[in-house]
């Protein structure tokens, strides 16, 4: 049989991995899909760079509407990035009767509901385990291998970039923006980096995981996010004392407390965010570029996913599973495919997603205050009216002479709202010398 044909949209980073991979690994992967799948045109605004890395195995063009008017193709590959054009091509394609895999998280975090809509419409596929984790097969887990379970919650560390200079600031003490530029020299880091260190990419995939997780459309928008660029060395520092290790996790919880209270419409939580996670713990171990994902389901328990997250060939493996899947999948009836966000179209629900005041999390607070008799006594009272318990108390030694000292302050859980009413409070007073660091903290259990 003729190989399936396939059209790569971008030969950048993940798009000459998939073009190496799937050369390389050929024949495995032809006895696996059960039939050849062969690259046959590349689209790219740089055309030669995109024929030095294809040679004459495939035909190269600068216009990407150029592959899907082929009418030999079976599967267009978007590789592209962004909400821009890739969202023009990616609805043109499917309009075309083509499969689409695509690696942009950003696309389908904004525009899924739209993309997967038309897709089921033409009767055409869209798949994207690539977008989530890069290499790790989370999309897989959730949507198949976890299908007996009631989730209960998902979090990950879902961005490469940011961990890998999370990791060197920790173990090397090198500084930020260093760090950065490391990682985007290795391919780590998106297009615009920005949307890396300031949460944005972690958001998207977590709105990705959260729909699977719990069958509601994907919502980036109610996402909370909060990346890394205010974290602090020292608050690394005092969480490594208190045991605990700083990782910017992506978190979707459903919140059964909600759901239970009288006329409770319940809720999710989908918030990403820097969180210290006690160090013992998998997760808080794993260490540059690496991505680990914890699902939390009511039959099996926890289970903990890790691998490569960013990169060329990691990602590669993802975009070329989908294409796999795809091949064995397409003559089949579309009613028989693994529908795309696990749960059936017409099963989804719009359980609300939680605002942050809403969220339940216990803190970590740094104050910086005078180093002077009442000062703990009048913080902690702030936190008892506000209902917060107190876990631990870590006051730093001041040096002789010094009329400072930094209070750490672990709690227990609380509503996030009353927490902002009390820093409100704490910050007002005369003897907090500086904004107060507050920073979440999840047990993970
Ligand atoms: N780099 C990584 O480790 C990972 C990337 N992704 C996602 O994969 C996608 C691609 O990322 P990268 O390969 O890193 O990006 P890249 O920037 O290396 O490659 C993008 C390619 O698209 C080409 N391009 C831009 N506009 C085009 C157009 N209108 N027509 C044809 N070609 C065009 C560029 O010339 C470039 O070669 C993005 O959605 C990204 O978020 C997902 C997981 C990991
Ligand atoms: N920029 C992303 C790339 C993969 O999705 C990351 O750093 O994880
Ligand atoms: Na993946």
């Amino acid at each position: 049989m003729k190989p399936i044909q396939v059209g790569l949209l971008g030969i950048g980073t993940v798009g000459s991995g998939t073009f190496t991979v799937l050369n390389r690994n050929q024949e495995e992967i032809r006895r696996r899909a059960g039939r050849g799948i062969e690259i046959s045109m590349v689209a790219d605004l740089d055309v030669e760079r995109a024929r030095g890395i294809v040679g004459d195995r495939a035909r190269v063009v600068a216009d990407a509407r150029e592959v899907i008017a082929n009418p030999e193709i079976d599967i267009v590959v978007e590789l592209i990035g962004g909400y821009g054009i890739a969202k023009t091509l990616v609805l043109e394609a499917i309009a075309a009767g083509k499969h689409v895999v695509t690696a942009n998280k950003a696309l389908l975090a904004v525009h899924g509901t739209e993309i997967f809509e038309a897709a089921r419409a033409q009767g055409v596929m869209v798949a994207f385990e690539a977008a989530v984790a890069g290499g790790i097969p989370i999309i897989k887990a959730l949507r198949e291998g976890l299908t007996a379970n009631r989730i209960e919650w998902v979090a990950g560390i879902i961005n490469g970039t940011t961990n890998f200079i999370l990791s060197e600031m920790r173990s090397k003490g090198l500084d930020f923006a260093a760090v950065l530029k490391q990682a985007q020299a290795l391919g780590y880091a998106e297009a615009d980096p920005t949307f890396d260190i300031e949460g944005v990419d972690a958001a998207h995939k977590a709105t990705i995981m959260s729909a699977i997780a719990f069958g509601v459309p994907v919502q980036f928008d109610k996402a909370y996010v909060e990346g890394i660029t205010a974290l602090q060395a020292a608050d690394i520092r005092y969480a490594e004392q208190l045991g605990y290790r700083i990782k910017l996790l992506g978190i979707t919880k459903r919140r059964d407390d909600l759901a239970t209270a009288p006329g409770g419409a319940g809720g999710i939580e989908l918030r990403v965010h820097p969180t210290l996670v006690p160090s013992q713990r998998l997760i808080a171990n794993v260490e540059g570029a690496m991505n680990a994902v914890v699902v939390q389901g009511d039959a099996v328990g926890s289970t903990l996913y890790y691998g490569k997250g960013a990169g060329a060939e990691p990602t590669a493996s993802a975009v070329i599973a989908d294409l796999v899947d795809i091949t064995r999948l397409h003559t089949a009836d579309p009613d028989h495919r693994v529908p795309h966000l696990a749960f059936q179209p017409g099963s989804l629900q719009d359980t609300p997603i939680l605002a942050i005041d809403e969220v339940v999390t216990s803190f970590y607070l740094r104050l910086q205050v005078a180093d002077q008799a009442g000062v703990l006594a009048r913080i902690t009272g702030i936190l008892a009216e506000h209902d917060i318990s107190i876990d631990a108390v870590l006051q730093r030694e001041s040096a002789e002479g010094e009329k400072q000292t930094d209070l750490i302050i672990l709690t227990h859980d609380t509503v996030e709202g009353r927490m902002r009413a009390a820093l409100a409070q704490m910050q007002a007073l005369p003897t907090v010398l500086a904004p107060i660091v507050r920073i979440r903290k999840e047990e993970l259990k």
